[in-house]
């Protein structure tokens, strides 16, 4: 029997979309979203105002024609980065938000923040005017068990900026703990995006019967339990918790190698799949909150106009194991079990 679910066009709260080669190669699987939040982890990073709209400039160029995708841009907090640029850009409508990345906690991070009262100032500012900051929640301390970096990040540095800079609107990014969960929901000002693979694979899929690389993300997958509140929090139909794919393409050369980087190519079947772990939660009545509704208001905007279906069919859905890019292949996530949702595109 076929089931049709029909929801508004879904967004994207973080989203890789890279540059030059790669981005020509995997912008096309994300062109059927209604916005996206671009993360700035270029190489070198986006640091400016101008480079967010030059990026955005490219980003829409290696779109398809007469795509809905709306990319909205983030700068790339540094300890030097300018309040004053910081509220031009966004009074402007070129950035959406600000990203914090502790510097070295995951890919392309050398250009981050080290010592934290140094960006007050542009936090303040933020604050003033309503621009959310997005975290990568992680310490970088070599004394800190790689597991417990979400969870220390918490306490020793996002509740201190919290507290110093009230109003600020957070956005915890690709939360991965029961303890990211109960610390978005213990306050105001504060969501949260979950990612499609951290609600499908827990710590032993990177590791039992061999190191599977592209299972290797950052913040790495947890034990189940903790993979089981993620769930618990995706479909709750809270509207803290939104999707984020962090669809984060490598290619397959540097994942599958002794020192295999971080970041899951979940572009072309996030949707799909996130269909699935809402119908085994028998949750997909809240599904569309989760994927098109929460994000939305958390960043003061109206959903998407258009619509979506996605339809289960007793064959499974398909994608292609690899795409290529440049030169270069880039392996599509695979969740390891048949996923039977199809997407129809109702626009
Ligand atoms: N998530 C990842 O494992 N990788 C991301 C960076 C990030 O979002 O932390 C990337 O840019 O590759
Ligand atoms: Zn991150
Ligand atoms: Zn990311």
């Amino acid at each position: 029997m076929n089931t049709k679910l029909r929801i508004r066009r879904p967004d994207d709260w973080h989203l890789h979309l890279r540059d030059r080669e790669m981005l020509a190669a995997v912008a096309p699987w994300s062109a059927g979203l209604g916005r996206a939040i671009i993360m700035p982890n270029l190489v070198p990073p986006v640091v400016t105002g101008a480079e967010a709209a030059a990026y955005r400039d490219r980003i829409l160029a290696a779109l398809p024609e007469n795509v809905t995708l709306r990319p909205l841009m983030t700068l790339y907090l540094t300890e030097a980065t300018d309040p004053a640029d910081v509220l031009a850009a966004h009074a402007q409508g070129i950035i959406a938000a600000v990203k914090l990345y502790p510097a070295g906690a995951t890919t392309n991070s050398a250009s981050g923040v080290r010592d934290f009262d140094r960006v007050r100032p542009v936090l303040e500012a933020m604050a003033g005017a309503g621009i959310p900051l997005c975290v990568h929640g992680e310490v970088t301390d070599p004394a800190v068990d790689i597991f417990d970096r979400e969870a220390v990040f918490i306490d020793r540095v996002l509740e201190p900026i919290r507290r110093a800079t009230p109003g600020l609107r957070v956005v915890m990014e690709h939360v991965t703990t029961a303890d990211g969960v109960a610390y978005v929901r213990s306050g105001d000002n504060i969501g949260a995006t979950i990612t499609t693979h951290h609600l499908v694979i827990n710590r032993n899929h990177i590791l039992v019967g061999g190191i599977r690389p592209h299972y290797y993300c950052l913040p790495v997958a947890k034990r189940e339990s903790h993979r089981l509140a993620l769930v618990e929090a995706a479909t709750s139909g809270d509207p803290r918790f939104f999707t984020g794919t962090d669809s984060a393409p490598h290619p397959d050369r540097a994942k599958e190698s002794a020192c295999g980087c971080a970041g899951c190519f979940t572009a072309p079947n996030w949707l799909q799949i996130c269909a699935h772990v809402f119908e085994q939660a028998g949750a997909l009545d809240r599904l569309e909150g989760f994927t098109s509704l929460h994000g939305a208001a958390f960043y003061g905007l109206d959903p998407n106009p258009d619509h979506i279906s996605l339809v289960r069919r007793d064959e499974p859905a398909r994608w292609p194991e690899r795409i290529t890019a440049g030169g270069e292949t880039v392996t599509v996530f695979d969740p390891g079990f048949p996923v039977h949702w199809h997407i129809e595109d109702d626009a």
